[in-house]
């Protein structure tokens, strides 16, 4: 089982641009999707495209548009009920596949909401594989909530508690590795901005330009006491840092149509292939190929197996520290 939380859930409203995007002009959509997204909800998508039990926890009113949708999508959810509307996020995609994303603030939640909103995590997460930790946090909540939440969970769930993966950005992320090795996740799947905001030395383009550069600061992670760094390098494929070695896997040039999920659809290629029993190599091998479709595929769409092309993934073992990982 895996669980995920979604603090700041997304309705995601994709809007199709016939011509590039003209900033201050009047320019008509050619098509429009709307689906219920957020980084948690994405995963939960993926892994239930793939036959594996998993469970979205998220606020949400029961009649809000992304928890209605969710339902009729019979995405495994449960909700912390609140009365504030959930966010609509924009991305506007240019006949090239770029893409421009507007993500809005999200509702508040009050602190008695977070306290029930990680009690409901407590529940169901208890015996899990792994919960997921993904996504902004909207603009009342705390940034240290998935540094305590971690804590607490370890704390109160003991040898119940399952793996802890983290994917968010800014201070959320930072947060983490501000307090005690409790408060630090098993695993987090920066991308190269998020890898350089944790660092604080590097910018996002020397980050994915340098396979080498991107080795040395998820290394320096690994220091902290993380168990994995599966950092997401957009062309530059993926890397999995662990304190069994390092690897590099990459896909075959693709055609860009939307990057949006992509991340999302690696964690979850990784998740899959752990709770199947895989080795680090086959981890990264799947979270290249679910990153890699879920770029070809339009808007938030999140892949399933069939599109997968996995043959199309090479994964290179760059450093080892003890021999073989299992
Ligand atoms: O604002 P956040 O929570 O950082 O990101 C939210 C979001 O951009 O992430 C997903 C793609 O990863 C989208 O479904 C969603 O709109």
């Amino acid at each position: 089982m895996i669980v995920t939380l979604t603090v700041n859930p997304a309705l995601d409203k994709t809007i199709e641009l016939g011509e590039p995007l003209s900033h201050g002009a009047v320019q008509r959509a050619t098509a429009s999707h709307v689906q219920a997204a957020g980084k948690g909800v994405n995963v939960s998508r993926a892994i239930a495209a793939a036959g594996v039990p998993t469970l979205a926890v998220l606020p949400g009113a029961s009649t809000d548009p992304l928890i209605t949708a969710l339902s009729s999508d019979k995405l495994a959810h449960r909700t912390l009920s609140i009365t504030e509307p959930l966010r609509t996020n924009i991305t506007l995609t240019d006949p090239d596949g770029t893409t421009t994303k507007i993500n809005e603030p999200g509702p508040a939640l009050t602190a008695q909401q977070l306290a029930e909103l990680g009690g409901l995590v407590a529940e169901e997460a208890a015996g899990a594989d792994w919960l997921v930790l993904a996504g902004s946090l909207p603009p009342s909540v705390p940034a240290d909530f998935y540094a305590q939440l971690t804590a607490q969970l370890r704390t109160s769930l003991g040898g119940k508690c399952p793996k802890i993966a983290v994917d968010t950005s800014g201070a959320p992320l930072t947060e983490l590795f501000a307090h005690s090795a409790q408060h630090i996740p098993d695993l987090i799947k920066p991308n190269a901005e998020e890898l350089a905001e944790l660092v604080g030395s590097f910018d996002e383009a020397a980050l994915e330009g340098s396979i080498e550069l991107a080795t040395d600061c998820a290394k320096k992670l690994l220091e902290t006491g993380i168990g994995a760094v599966l950092a997401t390098l957009g062309a530059q494929g993926a890397l999995l840092v662990t304190e069994q070695g390092v690897w590099h896997g990459s896909h075959t040039p693709i055609t860009p149509r939307s990057t949006v999920g992509a991340g999302d659809s690696s964690l979850a290629g990784y998740l899959l292939a752990d709770v199947a029993g895989a080795s680090a190599p086959e981890r990264l091998k799947n979270a290249v190929a679910y990153g890699a479709a879920a770029t070809q595929l339009p808007g938030s769409t999140i892949p399933t197996e069939s599109d997968l092309t996995v043959d199309a993934v090479t994964v290179d073992e760059l450093t080892s520290t003890q021999g073989t990982e299992s």
